[in-house]
C-alpha cells in the first residue's frame, strides 16, 4: 500500500486553491466533479503523493456534513493498492467495515472504497487503484 493523497474538506474551492497554490508555489494540476460523491476536487502534486481539495456540491455530500460538525480540514488519508477487490475482501474479512462493497468511481482516474472510521481510529481510510 502506498500513500496516495490526502483529502482535504474546504468550504470555498476556489479561495483553498489560492491559498494552497501559494503554498505549493504552483496551480492545481486539475478540477473534476464526483457528482456520486457530491464533492469537485482540485488537486496538487506535492513531493510525495498528493493533495485533493474538496468543496460539496450539494448539502447531502459526505463534505458539507463534516464541514458543519467539524469545519474544514482533514477529511481522509488515500492509499493506493494494485488489487482494490482483494485488498476489500481482506480487509472486510480482518473485520473491516466497507462504506462501499463494490469499487466506486472516484476522482483522478480511480476506482475508490472507503472503511469506516469508527475501525480506524477516527480516520477515514480511502483505497484507490487506478483505472486501467
Ligand atoms: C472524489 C472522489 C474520492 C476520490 O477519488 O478521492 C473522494 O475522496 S470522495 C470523499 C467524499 N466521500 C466520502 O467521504 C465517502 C465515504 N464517507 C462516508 O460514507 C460518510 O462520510 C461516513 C464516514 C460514513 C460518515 O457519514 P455519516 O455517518 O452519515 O456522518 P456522520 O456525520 O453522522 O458521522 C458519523 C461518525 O463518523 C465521524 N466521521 C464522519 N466523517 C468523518 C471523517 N471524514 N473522518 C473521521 N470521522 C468522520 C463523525 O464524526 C461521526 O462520529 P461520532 O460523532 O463519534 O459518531
Ligand atoms: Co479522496
Amino acid at each position: 500500500m502506498k500513500f496516495e493523497h490526502l483529502g482535504i474538506a474546504v468550504a470555498n474551492l476556489e479561495e483553498a486553491n489560492a491559498i494552497f497554490s501559494k503554498i505549493f508555489a504552483s496551480s492545481p494540476y486539475k478540477t473534476e466533479t464526483v457528482e456520486s460523491e457530491g464533492v469537485t476536487t482540485s488537486f496538487f502534486h506535492t513531493g510525495n503523493g498528493k493533495m485533493e481539495l474538496l468543496e460539496a456540491t450539494r448539502e447531502d455530500s459526505p463534505i458539507a456534513k463534516f464541514i458543519a460538525k467539524k469545519g474544514p480540514g482533514i477529511h481522509h488519508v488515500a492509499f493506493e493498492v494494485e488489487d482494490i477487490r482483494a485488498e476489500m475482501q481482506r480487509l472486510k474479512q480482518e473485520g473491516f467495515h466497507l462504506l462501499n462493497e463494490e469499487p466506486k468511481r472516484g476522482a483522478d482516474n480511480k476506482w475508490v472504497c472507503f472503511l469506516h472510521p469508527k475501525d480506524t481510529q477516527s480516520v477515514l481510510i480511502e483505497l484507490c487503484q487506478e483505472i486501467l
